[in-house]
């Protein structure tokens, strides 16, 4: 991948093996509210983030205005009947990139969807023809089906979240590899990247850049990986103490 070329509108070379940050609070999560995403992504701007991914206009607006940074939008909406929940339509995909971000992602997975794929690629297309789309996939199928759309990234996303996935490892490092080499298109790692090692492999095995989110944005989870591990080891003492009476 030439780093130098500009695709359309975004210089690649700004993300490529760098590390992007997803910033996101859903409704029933403690960090939801006007504003509090764009303080995350300046912390993670500060920590030396290339780019954020965003959900929902406001914060995608938000964080355009605030800063000089490429961004990755979304749009999740649970639509009754599917599954597929992240910008399921052109009506999302539209709105996100009416909001600034200059790549929108979607769920390209093989699942029963609302809208065909090719109607909402076509809508972008046709109504923002100079920004980017990441399909997020969650195995090589869902990869080799969207290609003929093609996608400007494909993104592992979703790899763990669908039926056909639920046992693949987390994160997926194995499908960074196997999409990087079959295609020519920047591969994003992301999902479950918890650990810094973790994306060195995402990078040794192919990736263009990395996308890390919970463990860096969503301090409910960190907090609960911390108290899980202390259960853990609290029970394991309890039963090697019990046992060794
Ligand atoms: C499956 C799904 O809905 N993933 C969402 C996609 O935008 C986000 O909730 C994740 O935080 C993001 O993909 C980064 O992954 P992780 O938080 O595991 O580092």
């Amino acid at each position: 991948m030439n780093s130098e070329v500009i695709v359309l509108g975004m210089d690649l070379g700004k993300i490529e093996k760098k590390i992007i940050v997803s910033c996101q609070a859903l409704e029933d999560e403690p960090l939801h509210g006007r504003g509090i995403m764009v303080l995350m992504a300046k912390a993670a701007i500060m920590g030396g983030a290339s780019a954020i991914r965003a959900n929902g206009t406001q914060d995608i607006e938000d964080i355009k205005a605030a800063f000089d940074i490429p961004l990755i939008g979304l749009n999740k909406r649970n639509i009754e009947g599917y599954r597929v929940y992240i910008t399921p339509t052109s009506e999302d995909a539209l709105a996100v990139l009416a909001a600034g971000a200059d790549v929108v992602a979607i769920d390209c997975t093989l699942r029963k969807r609302p809208e065909p794929l090719d109607s909402i690629f076509f809508n972008i297309r046709r109504e923002f023809p100079d920004r980017l789309i990441m399909a997020d996939i969650s195995d090589l199928k869902d990869a080799k089906a969207v290609l003929d759309l093609r996608p400007d990234f494909l993104a592992t996303t979703l790899s763990g979240y669908t039926d056909d996935s639920s046992d693949k490892p987390k994160p997926d490092i194995e499908l960074v590899k196997v999409l990087s080499r079959e295609f020519d298109i920047p591969v994003v790692a992301e999902g479950n990247y918890w650990e810094p090692e973790q994306v060195v492999r995402a990078f040794e095995a192919g990736a263009f850049s990395v996308t890390v989110g919970s463990v860096i944005t969503r301090p409910q989870l960190i907090t609960r990986r911390f108290t899980s591990y202390l259960e853990e080891w609290k029970k394991n003492r309890f039963m090697s103490r019990a046992g060794g009476r």
